[in-house]
């Protein structure tokens, strides 16, 4: 009798404001853990970028995290070197193309002038996720931009700036100011993605440097706009962009007969396109005409390789950002030979770039490879004094001789 008078107690008196209370914290708990989902689905892109920059200087492991999804819409499909081939309004969106390896499924072409936000390079590639800060924002024309050099490092250079969370950047060359002008402007600015408040929009189109119209143009769009050229020795960028033909028409002559006019008379046949534009003394007087050394800067694609946490400091000071891409985000991916952005924790995918870059380069004769070296000085030479930097590629062509010579 008293076990059930105890338990119509139970059930009855204290029960009920227990029952009670048990009742509000489970709603509560619900109620909190649905908001913590839907958080995650939510955009809320001021908020989140301050989390975020707050955290970047302070957590530096969490920010990863945070920094791929900050710039995952940036990712939208590339093409290097493919563009030229491709009719403008298809853009790649493939990894492989973008030159970043790992396979990925190649969604629809996209309409440049349509919404290109958000969609996904590969089902695993974080970057193609849905992004806090894509659909937020402005479209805006860029206010830097990669110009050149083909086969200068321009990818790694463009990769390595989108981790930094005050760039977005297109991942496909534009070919606005050489290929698509007459498109207008807004078409150029509907392709860039959008950027909040203290973000740079950025695009990188290599052969804008060696385009004629280039300079004049892009003055036309914005007086104050920030140049970036990787520049690189003109005898092995040379030799790389013939690498990257001969991979597409393998039928092609010798990179021996294509470098010579008359070979016997030693007639270096300058208008051959992948010798002229190694010439960046005569470039570059070009878009002097219009823009003052200051609004250009100068990165060495060698040094991008050996150094590229130095190089990007640079980089980042010329473009007014804080030093945020560090050693810390690269390493040296002994099979690739190169250096690679470090792995964001929840990814799975490499972040080398992809096959087309650093190719295995033909071996050329050695007695061409110094007529060309012999060619380029008085051109290098120029450019030193232009741009007050020594790329020391002369250093390089000594070294070279001296190990033919052992
Ligand atoms: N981190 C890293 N990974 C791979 N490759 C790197 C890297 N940094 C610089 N490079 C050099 O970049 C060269 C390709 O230059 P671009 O990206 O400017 O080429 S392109 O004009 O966009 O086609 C490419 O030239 P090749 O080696 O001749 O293929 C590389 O030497």
């Amino acid at each position: 009798m008293a076990f059930w008078s105890s338990t119509w107690v139970f059930t009855s008196k204290v029960p009920r404001k227990i029952l009670f209370m048990f009742t509000l914290s489970l709603s509560v708990t619900y109620l909190f853990y649905s908001l913590m989902s839907c958080y995650g689905s939510l955009r809320f892109p001021l908020q989140e970028n301050y989390v975020y920059q707050g955290r970047l200087v302070t957590e530096e492991a969490t920010s990863a995290t945070l920094r791929e999804k900050l710039y995952s819409s940036t990712s939208q499909g590339f093409s290097d070197e493919d563009a030229t081939e491709r009719p403008p309004r298809a853009f790649s969106t493939s990894r492989e193309d973008a030159g970043l390896e790992g396979t990925g499924t190649r969604p629809e072409p996209t309409e440049p002038g349509r919404a290109r936000r958000g969609f996904s390079t590969t089902d695993s590639d974080p970057r193609g996720a849905p992004n806090c800060t894509s659909d937020y924002g402005e479209k805006k024309l860029p206010q830097a931009i990669i110009i050149g050099v083909k086969k200068g490092g321009t990818r790694a250079l463009l990769e390595a700036l989108r981790v930094h969370p005050d760039v977005r950047a297109v991942g496909n060359e534009p070919h606005f100011f050489d290929r698509n002008y007459e498109r207008g402007l807004e078409w150029y600015r509907d392709l860039m993605p959008s950027t909040l408040e203290g973000q740079i929009t950025m695009e990188k189109t290599p052969s804008y440097f060696v385009t004629n119209n280039a300079p004049k143009r892009i003055h036309s769009m914005s007086k104050d706009i920030k140049l970036i050229i990787v520049v690189r020795n003109p005898v092995t960028r040379a030799i790389s962009d013939y690498t990257q033909t001969l991979s597409k028409k393998p039928e092609i002559p010798t990179f021996e007969v294509l470098a010579f006019k008359n070979r016997t008379l030693g007639l270096i046949d300058a208008s051959w396109s992948a010798l002229r534009i190694g010439i960046y003394a005569l470039h570059l007087e070009s878009w002097m005409q219009y823009f003052p050394l200051s609004q250009m800067h100068f990165v060495s694609g060698e040094r991008l390789i050996v150094d590229p946490a130095g190089e990007m400091a640079k980089v980042q000071d010329f473009l007014g950002l804080k030093r945020i891409v560090t050693d810390k985000h690269f390493y040296f991916n002994k099979t690739k030979g190169f250096p690679c952005l470090k792995k964001p924790e929840d990814s799975s995918t490499p972040r080398c770039l992809g096959k087309s870059k650093g190719r295995t380069h033909p071996k050329i004769d050695p007695d061409v490879i110094r007529r060309l070296h012999k060619f380029y000085k008085p051109f290098n030479m120029m450019f030193y004094q232009m741009t007050g930097q020594n790329f020391q590629w002369e250093l390089e062509e000594s070294k070279e001789s001296l190990s033919i010579r052992d």
